[in-house]
């Protein structure tokens, strides 16, 4: 076996790649792509997140008001080091496909755990900091039960759903955070999920 096989494989597992992506055009200049099992490990990144993030209920900013969001999250900060060698690949796998068009690279991982069906996020845009008023993206990796991604126009107009899997990409891009909003709404029955989200630098 080659040298360089051997350490990638131990270190990384094998490199995301994206084909199958596809992407979803919404209206005004928003889109939505979605790659299906994109993260290697899956398995061992969610158990590894589950014990080792250190995990706090959130207080959120919405609306206007500070809100309970019924969800734990950890956000990992430029230069934090990630719960996980193939997290660290993904956001450089992300930032390598991504970068000619978002011009510039993934920066911050936040991270959220859906304990049960009861844990969601309420309707938003991610528009603290550039998201309010510039084009970009964030791009979701799912670890865990499958959770809906509900979308709909900010103008008004029917909302459309995604599914994410364990090991999913969802990635929303263009003006899809100021346009759109987004949610991940309450189901009568689900098991623990994981949530990745990479944004870059100044986009929450
Ligand atoms: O759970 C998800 O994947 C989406 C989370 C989300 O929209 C957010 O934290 O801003
Ligand atoms: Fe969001």
């Amino acid at each position: 076996m080659d040298v360089q096989t051997t350490l990638f494989g131990s270190a990384t597992g094998t490199a995301p790649d994206f084909t199958g992506l596809e992407r979803r055009p919404l209206t005004e200049g928003a889109w939505v792509d979605v790659c299906r099992g994109w993260l290697p490990e899956a398995d061992d990144v969610f158990a590894t997140l589950v014990r080792d993030v250190p995990w706090r209920a959130e207080r959120r900013k919405m609306y206007d008001r500070v809100v309970d969001v019924p969800r734990l999250v950890y956000t990992y900060m430029i230069g934090e080091q990630l719960p996980h060698p193939v997290l660290e690949a993904a956001r450089e796998s992300l930032s390598d496909h991504y970068e000619p068009e978002l011009g510039e690279r993934f920066r911050t991982a936040g991270c959220c755990y859906y304990r049960d069906g009861r844990d969601s996020v309420a309707w938003h845009g991610d528009r603290i900091g550039r998201g309010n008023t510039h084009d970009t993206m964030v791009a979701i990796v799912s670890v865990g039960d499958p959770r809906r991604l509900a979308l709909r126009p900010v103008a008004g107009g029917d909302s459309i759903s995604v599914e994410m899997g364990h090991g999913d990409l969802v990635v929303m891009g263009g003006s899809c955070q100021r346009t759109w909003e987004h949610a991940v709404p309450k189901v009568a029955s689900a098991g623990p999920r994981l949530s990745i989200q990479y944004r870059p630098f100044n986009v929450f």
